[in-house]
């Protein structure tokens, strides 16, 4: 569903230009319907990989695909269902919501990227998604400082799925939260998972839940695939 193929990234730094090579040859294809676990130390290049799958950095060499179709050199209009169908969810979401806007503003706003209008097909679709995780309509009037990390997250969620995507992109996703917290998000991300069809690309540090949430894991370290499969404690 969504491939990178023989990606390398090399970014430059600093006066001297010093070079840092955050991805080599790196090959991750994500199923569809499945959940895909990224793990690796700090630094590796989960993040880089990530922005590369989502077209938010351009890469040195190597593919993206979507569908099977490859996307890297393609722009405007032509990414158009890519950018609906992939989505992601940030480590921290407040950031990318408004800090000026009320969150029922910031919630609807890229349904009009998408040339959509608000229609009563997609007030019925916010409503399921409401009640689907957990969000009291109330939240909607307040701004991103008036609510908790976890609610946060659930209204990024929200954001996201009203796009009707296939496939979420969930970097740290649930690593902010406390334990009960985290808790209660995996299960709300395993029953989304289900009932919107949708397949994961799961950004994790944390093993334990890698090896419980996903069904299949791939390891980087220094830039490169250490290993792909299931993890053994
Ligand atoms: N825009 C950038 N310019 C220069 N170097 C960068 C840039 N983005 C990332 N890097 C470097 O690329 C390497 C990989 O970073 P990346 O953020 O992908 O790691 P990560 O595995 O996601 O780390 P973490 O788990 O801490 O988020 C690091 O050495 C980082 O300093």
């Amino acid at each position: 569903m969504l491939e990178a193929k023989n990606i390398t990234k090399i970014f430059q730094n600093g006066f001297g230009k010093k070079s840092i090579c955050s991805l080599k040859n790196v090959d991750i294809t994500l199923n569809e319907g499945e959940i895909l676990g990224l793990m690796g130390p700090s630094g590796c290049g989960k993040s880089t990989l990530a922005r590369i799958l989502l077209r938010l950095l351009p890469t040195d060499s190597g593919e993206v695909l979507w569908k099977g179709e490859a996307i890297t050199k393609k722009c405007g209009h032509q990414l158009l269902a890519f950018q609906r169908g992939v989505q992601f969810i940030p480590q921290r979401p407040e950031s990318s919501f408004d800090p000026r806007l009320r969150l029922g503003k910031s919630v609807v706003e890229p349904l009009s990227f998408f040339k959509e209008s608000w229609s009563e097909k997609n007030r019925k679709r916010l409503q399921v998604l409401l009640t689907q995780l957990s969000i009291s309509e109330e939240l909607l009037g307040r701004y991103p400082h008036q609510v908790s990390g976890g609610e946060i997250q659930r209204l990024a969620l929200c954001r996201a799925l009203l796009l009707q995507p296939e496939v979420l992109i969930l970097d740290e996703s649930t690593s902010m939260l406390d334990v009960s917290v985290q808790a209660q998000m995996i299960q709300i991300l395993a029953d989304l998972q289900e009932k919107h069809h949708l397949s994961y690309l799961f950004i994790t540090h944390d093993r334990e839940l890698a090896n419980y949430f996903c069904n299949r894991i791939i390891v980087m370290e220094k830039g490169e695939i250490l290993k792909k499969g299931i993890l053994q404690n």
